[in-house]
């Protein structure tokens, strides 16, 4: 493994259309006692359009807090966010976000309206918002389902919703925050396999939280390591080559696995690793 300084982290090379880009950014909270921390530090990278980018980190490192900025929920303390070239103020319909808590689904509203919600917001006609939703009910497999309130669903059933919701609304960037981390692993495993391949079909561009190295590597084409305070946020990377769909038992995920665990576990030397 080669330690190399890398003054910007990129998930895209220059000539590909950049969706999201990330400079310098820094984060600071202002604790009870008043006491400043910084949260997150100098967070440089790039992610092309249709790149599917997992964010990997140990608890309280700042991935959600990053994510957060990326909507536009919370404000950068430093640096700028960009996406589509343009500086994120606020949320935006070019940002569809997917939480790891069902909270997001409004109770008292079925599968099918609670995906045709934000259409309506938008103002598509009650037709085209049927036909959508219902498109997408089928896509993440949810048709018997249609009529369900989220009470009656199960977790696994719960994400797909918030999937397909956000998913109808064609947002350019998915921003997801572990949201597969509260299922049992049987369902993790196959929601996995079911957005890689939603993502590959659609192209969408994906920016994806998550603390699981195995997720990061049946997922992302790209992954970041992040280190907890005060180091540099960003500590090392690595482009991801197996292809897809992609198999956990084999060799290369064994080893690549084994280096991101390595990784995770060893203090941060100083300079940005390319894994
Ligand atoms: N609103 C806030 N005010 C003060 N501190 C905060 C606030 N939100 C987050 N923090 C602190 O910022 C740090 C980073 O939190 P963040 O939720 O971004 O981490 P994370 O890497 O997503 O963690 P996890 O994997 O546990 O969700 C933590 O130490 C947390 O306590």
């Amino acid at each position: 493994m080669t330690a190399m300084a890398s003054p910007s982290l990129s998930a895209a090379s220059e000539e590909q259309e950049i969706a999201l880009e990330c400079r310098n950014v820094g984060k600071d909270y202002f604790r009870h006692n008043g006491e400043r921390v910084r949260v997150v530090r100098e967070v440089d990278l790039k992610l092309r359009k249709g790149g599917f980018l997992c964010v990997l980190g140990p608890s309280g490192c700042g991935k959600t807090t990053l994510l957060n900025m990326v909507a536009g929920f919370e404000q950068t303390t430093e640096g700028d966010i960009l996406v589509g070239g343009k500086p994120v103020n606020g949320p935006g319909p070019e940002r569809g976000v997917v939480f790891q808590s069902d909270t997001a689904l409004f109770p008292w509203l079925t599968v099918r309206e609670n995906i045709e919600y934000g259409l309506r917001i938008k103002g598509i006609s009650k037709a085209e918002r049927r036909k959508r939703a219902d498109e997408w009910i089928e896509q993440v497999g949810l048709t018997q389902h249609t009529s369900k309130f989220p009470g009656e669903l199960s977790g696994g059933m719960k994400q797909r919703v918030q999937i397909a919701r956000v998913l109808a609304s064609d947002p350019e960037i998915l921003l997801m925050d572990e949201p597969f981390a509260a299922l049992d692993a049987q369902t993790r495993n196959y929601l996995q396999q079911e957005l890689s391949e939603l993502c590959r079909k659609s192209g969408k561009t994906v920016l994806f939280i998550t603390h699981d190295i195995q997720e990061a590597l049946m997922l992302a084409d790209h992954i970041i390591v992040m280190a907890r305070a005060p180091e540099k946020n960003i500590k090392a990377e690595l482009h991801v080559q197996m292809p897809y769909p992609r198999q956990r038992m084999n060799e290369t995920f064994a080893k690549l696995y084994n280096r991101l665990m390595d990784e995770i576990d060893n203090p941060f030397k100083g300079s940005v690793r390319s894994l």
